[in-house]
C-alpha cells in the first residue's frame, strides 16, 4: 500500500520582531521618503503641476511602513530587508526620473542608496543597487520621455542639502550604535570563552587528579591562570563539625596559614545553604572577598569557593555559580571514585592492599622484568603463627585485633614504594618493586628485631584484657635468583620451610 504523505503545514505569516537591520533602517528610511515627499510637494508647487505629482508622491509615505511589515512577516527577516534595500534603489531611481533628474536629489539619493547597500552587503550589493537605481531612473525616462530639470531654486537646493546632511548623520549614528553593540558582544563572547575554557580546564584537572588536595590545588591554579584578575580559595568543612576545615586550597590570594584558619572558621559560622555569593565582612581592603556556597552538592562536606574581586557584578556571580557547580561535581565524583577504589583495592579489616591489588602489582613487576632494563623485584611472604589458637582461646575479636596490630606494625616498617598487602586470612606479603634480595632480607631483619616476640595487649569481646605474643614465619625471594613467574612460589615455599623449622624449634607447652 502506498503511504500518502501529507504536505508539511505552511508556516502562517505572523508579525514578529524583525531582524535588527530592519529595525535600524526604519527611522532613516522614513526620514528619507518623507523628505523626498516634501521635495516632490515643493517641486509640484514651484512648477504648478499640483496633485498630478503630489498624489503619486503620497505613495512614498507608505513605503517605509510596507517595508517594515515585509521584514516583520517574512520567514527570513534579514533577507527581506536586503530586498527592501534593493527596492529602495529602484523606487528612488524611478522617483528621480519623475522629478526630471533634479541634480541634488538624484546625486544624494543615489549616494544614499549605494552607501546603504555597500554597508550591509559590500561592493557586489552596491553594484546591483546602482544597476537598479539606473534602471529605475532611465526606465521612467524611456517610458514617459526624458525631461531634464537639474535646477529648481536655491531654496530647494538648501532643503535638499540639509536633508542629505541629516540623513547621512542619522546613518552614521545608526552605524555607531551597531558598532557599539558589536563591540559589547565581542567583549561578552570573549568573557564567555574564558569561562568556557576555565570550565573545560576544571574538567581535565579533575580527571587527572589522584586525590582531593591535588584536585582543589590544580583547579584553583587553573582558575587563577584563566582569570588572573581574581584570587581564589576553596574550603571544604566537615558537615558535622563546620569549624573543622578538611581541605583548603588557595591561588592568587595572599593568605597565611593563620588567615586561612580564620577564613575557615568564618565560613564555618555561615550557613552553607546561602544562595548566591556573600561578601565576607571581615575584609576591609579595596578588593573584597566573596564566598559562594556549594550548597549541599557534597555529601560529606560543606564547601565554599572564595573569590577576591574589586566588586561583585552579575557576570562574576554567574561565573562563580558555574565554577562552584563544576568544582563540587568534580570533588564529589573524586570522593566517590576514591572510596570505590579503596573498596576495590583495600582489605576491609586492616586497610592494607588486598590480594587482588597485590597480584596486579606483581604482574606489573613481572612484565617490568621482561622489558629492558629488566628491573628486579622481590617478595616477602609472612604468616602469623598460632592465630587459630588465639581464635580458639580468646575468640575471633581478639584474632581480628591481632591481625590488625600486625598490619599496623608492618606498615610502620615499610617504605613508600613497598606494597604491603594482606594476602589471605593470616598471611601478609610485601612486594618490593625495583629490588634484589637485600630489600626483603633487610625487612625480615627488622621484623625479627622489632615484631617477633613482642607482647601486645588486646581486648576480648567480653572486655577482658588479653596478652598475645606476635610470631611470624617469613620467606622471601627475588627475581635476581629465580625466573620472575616463580618468585612468589619460592617465597611461599621458604615461608613454609621457616614455619616447619620454627615449629620444630619451639619449646613444647
Ligand atoms: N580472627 C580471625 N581469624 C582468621 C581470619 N582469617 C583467617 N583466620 C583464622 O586464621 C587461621 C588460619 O589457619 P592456620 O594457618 O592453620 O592457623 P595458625 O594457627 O596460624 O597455624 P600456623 O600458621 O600453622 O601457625 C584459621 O583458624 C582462620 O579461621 C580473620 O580475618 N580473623
Amino acid at each position: 500500500m502506498l503511504e500518502t504523505k501529507s504536505p508539511p503545514p505552511r508556516a502562517q505569516p505572523s508579525l514578529k520582531r524583525p531582524h535588527r537591520l530592519a529595525l535600524a533602517t526604519l527611522a532613516p528610511r522614513t526620514f528619507a521618503f518623507c523628505h523626498t515627499f516634501g521635495l516632490t510637494v515643493w517641486i509640484a508647487l514651484a512648477e504648478g503641476s499640483g496633485w498630478s505629482l503630489m498624489l503619486p508622491g503620497l505613495l512614498l509615505l507608505l513605503w517605509p511602513a510596507v517595508a517594515y511589515g515585509h521584514a516583520s512577516l517574512a520567514q527570513d527577516s534579514k533577507r527581506a530587508e536586503f530586498r527592501n534595500l534593493y527596492f529602495d534603489s529602484l523606487l528612488f531611481g524611478i522617483w528621480c526620473g519623475v522629478l526630471d533628474y533634479y541634480l541634488w536629489a538624484t546625486l544624494f539619493i543615489a549616494l544614499a542608496c549605494f552607501m546603504n547597500n555597500m554597508v550591509v552587503g559590500g561592493p557586489r550589493r552596491m553594484a546591483i543597487s546602482a544597476a537598479l537605481f539606473t534602471v529605475g531612473a532611465l526606465g521612467w525616462g524611456a517610458l514617459t520621455g526624458f525631461h531634464f530639470r537639474p535646477y529648481v531654486s536655491i531654496g530647494l537646493d538648501i532643503y535638499q542639502v540639509a536633508g542629505a546632511v541629516v540623513y547621512f548623520l542619522a546613518i552614521a549614528h545608526v552605524m555607531y550604535g551597531q558598532n557599539r553593540k558589536i563591540g559589547r558582544s565581542i567583549i561578552e563572547i570573549k568573557y564567555k570563552n574564558r569561562v568556557f575554557h576555565a570550565l573545560l580546564d576544571l574538567g581535565v584537572v579533575a580527571n587527572r587528579a589522584s586525590d582531593i588536595n591535588t584536585l582543589l590545588d590544580d583547579s584553583l591554579k587553573h582558575l587563577h591562570a584563566d582569570f588572573p584578575e581574581y584570587g581564589f580559595a576553596v574550603f571544604l568543612q566537615e558537615r558535622q563539625r563546620p569549624e573543622v576545615t578538611r581541605y583548603a586550597a588557595v591561588a592568587g590570594l595572599r593568605l597565611g596559614p593563620e588567615d586561612e584558619r580564620r577564613l575557615g572558621s568564618l565560613l564555618g559560622a555561615v550557613h552553607e545553604h546561602h544562595e548566591g555569593a556573600i561578601r565576607l565582612s571581615e575584609t576591609s581592603d579595596v578588593e573584597q572577598l566573596y564566598a559562594t556556597a556549594m550548597a549541599g552538592r557534597l555529601s560529606l562536606y560543606d564547601g565554599w569557593l572564595v573569590v577576591r574581586a574589586p566588586k561583585l557584578d552579575g557576570a562574576l556571580e554567574r561565573m562563580l555559580t558555574l565554577f562552584v557547580d563544576q568544582l563540587a561535581a568534580a570533588t564529589e565524583n573524586k570522593l566517590l571514585h576514591l572510596a570505590l577504589q579503596k573498596t576495590a583495592e583495600r582489605d576491609g579489616l586492616t586497610g592494607l592492599y588486598n590480594r587482588g591489588f597485590f597480584e596486579s602489582a606483581l604482574q606489573q613487576s613481572i612484565r617490568g622484568k621482561a622489558r629492558p632494563p629488566g628491573l628486579d623485584f622481590a617478595v616477602l611472604m609472612m604468616d602469623v603463627d598460632g592465630l587459630k589458637e588465639v581464635n580458639d582461646r580468646h575468640g575471633h575479636v581478639v584474632g581480628d585485633q591481632l591481625i590488625f596490630t600486625i598490619a599496623e606494625r608492618l606498615m610502620m616498617q615499610c617504605r613508600e614504594d613497598d606494597i604491603l598487602a594482606r594476602y589471605g586470612g593470616d598471611e601478609f606479603v610485601i612486594l618490593f618493586p625495583s629490588a634484589d634480595l637485600s630489600a626483603p632480607a633487610r625487612m625480615a631483619d627488622l621484623i625479627r628485631t622489632h615484631l617477633e616476640g613482642q607482647r601486645c595487649a588486646l581486648t576480648s569481646a567480653h572486655g577482658e584484657r588479653v596478652e598475645v605474643t606476635l610470631r611470624l614465619s617469613l620467606g622471601y625471594a627475588s627475581s635476581s635468583e629465580t625466573p620472575a613467574q616463580e618468585v612468589l612460589t619460592l617465597a611461599d615455599n621458604r615461608m613454609y620451610d621457616d614455619k616447619t623449622q620454627r615449629r620444630k624449634n619451639r619449646v613444647p607447652g
